[in-house]
């Protein structure tokens, strides 16, 4: 692994009104890393992905990725910026009254322009395939069970072949062998593409089974950091509540 960082959060604070949810945040993120961030709910796991896409804006500090101060940026250059980094939002994000193939295709052509037809239908394929559900392709999302609206959801970030990955609880609402499913292929796609990628998650086994490195937040600031064992051994009892 390169320790270049892709990612780098440098005194980050961002406050709704009086609540004061980042405090000086700061985390890196190398090349080819998986970083997960705990933290207990509310604590600004969320607000922190989203400052990195600019679809929060940060009150001060700086965020830089690839090279660039994405708080400083103008939207057309964040635009190139963004179109490099897939974001796998909760719900899976898609479109409920288009199919599974509309879904992909739609993010593609929004994504790629002038891209043809065969061309599409190629990566919609081969990114269905990626998560092992090339049979829902003609599926409407309110056919598709939790676990499989994860996976479309996954296959349209994947579509756009993005560097970065960041990952709102891939696994949430899940069932135990479901979760560990999303988190196997999350770590296959993380060897198969050399993504670097940031995975939020209240699942241990899938901040186990996922991360390079973990980072526990709290009070807007890192409270903890290191490799599951590490955190796991820890003798902050704060930090050994997460891991019982
Ligand atoms: N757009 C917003 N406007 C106002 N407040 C917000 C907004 N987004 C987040 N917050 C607040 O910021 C705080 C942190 O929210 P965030 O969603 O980042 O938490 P989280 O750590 O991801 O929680 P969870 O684990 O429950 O998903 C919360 O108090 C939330 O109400």
């Amino acid at each position: 692994m390169e320790k270049e960082p892709l990612i780098s959060i440098k005194n980050v604070w961002k406050s709704f009104k009086k609540n004061k949810v980042l405090k000086g945040l700061n985390l890196s993120v190398n090349k080819g890393e998986s970083l997960v961030i705990l933290g207990r709910s509310g604590s600004g796991k969320s607000v922190c992905i989203k400052c990195i896409v600019g679809l929060i804006k940060a009150d001060k500090g700086q965020i830089l990725v690839f090279g660039s101060d994405v708080t400083k940026l103008k939207t057309e250059v964040l635009n190139k910026i963004r179109i490099r980094i897939g974001f796998m939002f909760q719900n899976g994000a898609l479109y409920d009254s288009m199919s599974v193939r509309d879904n992909l295709a739609f993010t593609l052509k929004h994504h790629t322009k002038d891209l043809e037809a065969s061309q599409i239908e190629k990566q919609t394929i081969e990114a269905l395939e990626a998560v092992g559900l090339s049979e829902a392709i003609d599926k409407m999302p309110s056919e598709l069970s939790g676990g499989m609206r994860k996976r479309v959801g996954l296959a349209r970030t994947l579509i756009i072949q993005p560097e970065i990955i960041l990952y709102d609880e891939p696994t949430s609402g899940l069932d135990t062998i479901t979760a560990r499913e999303i988190s196997e292929l999350i770590v296959s796609i993380q060897k198969k593409q050399h993504t670097t990628s940031i995975i939020i998650t209240h699942d241990m086994a899938c901040a186990k089974a996922t991360s390079d490195r973990i980072m526990i937040l709290n009070e807007g600031v890192i409270h903890a950091e290191g490799t599951y064992s590490e955190l796991e051994n820890s003798n902050d009892e704060w930090v050994q509540s997460f891991f019982i």
